[in-house]
């Protein structure tokens, strides 16, 4: 039987919660075969040399020759199911997100003594954030803002805090570059909004170093406690990127537009003791003692009465609601442009075949 419109739409759905990376020549393979689907045979002019991400795309479609949509969309359709045999490309749709979110294990999320700890849990990629994992934390945080406890609290399990946002997130995308920085501004346009608005304490337990976006969200928390091993790097510049989580605003308002500066343009990394100067950070503990103590003080602080916690927060944060989701909104729409630019494009791909480290 050969695959509807709908099994098509409910296959490129698949595509976005599979759990396991499928790898550069499946997702090329997934790319080529969506755009033959849905525009016919590539008519698009050869890119350049240097623009290595969409020549790679481009010769992929332009290998399907003329391969008549139906089974494009076909072979697409058989790709994602192979790719996940026991999930039906079912139209069950959001309901079905969400389960998934909730059992995700790259953010673990438990509740105990007061505090709702959400942790961020791929080590082996030092806690880069992909694009589920994005979707996972505004969930988790919408669980947070409702449930018992009384104060939410992010960390991180092994020697990072978090790398950042995920950088294979682009190159990984299964529609075009375009496509990929649209659905990428409104991710994370939810995403902060949803740090924005919560209503509870956020505390972050900053176990090693925090690199991007993992930094700039710093600026939205309550509180932040840092080991002496952590370190606070923005290399937004290096990535031909700009500053997002509302930075631009907090950033100066927190540390002085010098040496904001120094971050957010020069992409200088703190230690953790420069952050607490700045007032980036609330306390340092030494790393050996920095889980004993934290929890200890946290595990206090949970047992203080909610709702005032809740009423003091709102009366410090609400000043300024307006204005963060006016910055949010203008970083976002900034960064889209910025995703397609060649600066940034081209040190993705310098990350990702491993020329550079940052
Ligand atoms: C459809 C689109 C959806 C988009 C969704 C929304 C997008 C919102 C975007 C918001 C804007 C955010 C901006 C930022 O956060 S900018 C900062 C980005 N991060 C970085 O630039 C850090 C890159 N990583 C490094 O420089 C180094 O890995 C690091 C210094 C962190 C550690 O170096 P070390 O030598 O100690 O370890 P490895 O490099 O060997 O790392 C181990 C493995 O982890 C992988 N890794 C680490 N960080 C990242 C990352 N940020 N993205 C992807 N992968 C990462 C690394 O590749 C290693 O993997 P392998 O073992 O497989 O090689």
């Amino acid at each position: 039987m050969r695959a509807s419109q709908q099994d098509f739409e409910n296959a490129m759905n698949q595509v976005k919660l599979l759990k396991q990376d499928p790898g550069n020549q499946v997702k090329l393979k997934l790319y080529a075969l969506y755009k033959q689907a849905t525009d016919g045979p590539c008519n698009m002019p050869k890119p350049g040399v240097f623009d290595l991400v969409n020549k790679a795309k481009w010769e992929a479609w332009n290998s399907l020759g003329s391969l008549p949509k139906e089974t494009a969309r076909q072979n697409y359709v058989d790709l994602v199911s192979s790719l996940s045999p026991s999930a039906e490309a079912s139209s069950q749709g959001k309901h079905e997100a969400d389960e998934k979110a909730q059992k995700s294990k790259d953010i673990v999320v438990t509740s105990e003594d007061g505090i709702t700890k959400i942790v961020l849990n791929r080590p082996t990629k030092k806690n880069a954030l992909t694009f589920e994992m994005y979707q996972d934390i505004i969930l988790a945080l919408k669980n947070a803002s409702t449930d018992n406890s009384a104060i939410t609290v992010f960390t991180g399990t092994g020697d990072y805090y978090c790398s950042g946002n995920d950088l294979t997130n682009f190159t990984s995308a299964a529609g075009g570059m375009e496509e990929a920085a649209s659905k990428g501004a409104v991710v994370l346009r939810e995403f902060v909004n949803s740090f924005i608005d919560f209503p509870k304490p956020l505390v972050a337990v900053v176990n090693g170093p925090a690199v991007g976006i993992a930094v700039t969200l710093l600026g939205l928390f309550d509180a932040v406690y840092a080991s002496d091993k952590a370190t606070f790097h923005t290399p937004f510049s290096h990535l031909g990127q700009s500053p997002e989580a509302c930075s631009s605003y907090t950033f100066p308002k927190i540390m002085g537009s010098a040496k904001a500066t120094e971050m957010l343009l020069f992409g200088k990394k703190l230690t953790a003791r420069e952050a607490w100067a700045q007032g980036l950070v609330s306390e340092v503990f030494p790393d050996s003692t920095f889980e004993k103590e934290v929890w200890t003080r946290l595990k206090g602080y949970a047992k203080l009465p909610p709702n005032s916690m809740r009423i003091s927060k709102e009366l410090i944060r609400n000043n300024e609601k307006e204005k963060l989701h006016a910055v949010n909104a203008e970083e976002c729409t900034t960064l889209k442009a910025k995703w397609l630019s060649e600066e940034c494009i081209n040190a993705i791909m310098n990350f990702v075949s491993r020329k550079a480290k940052l």
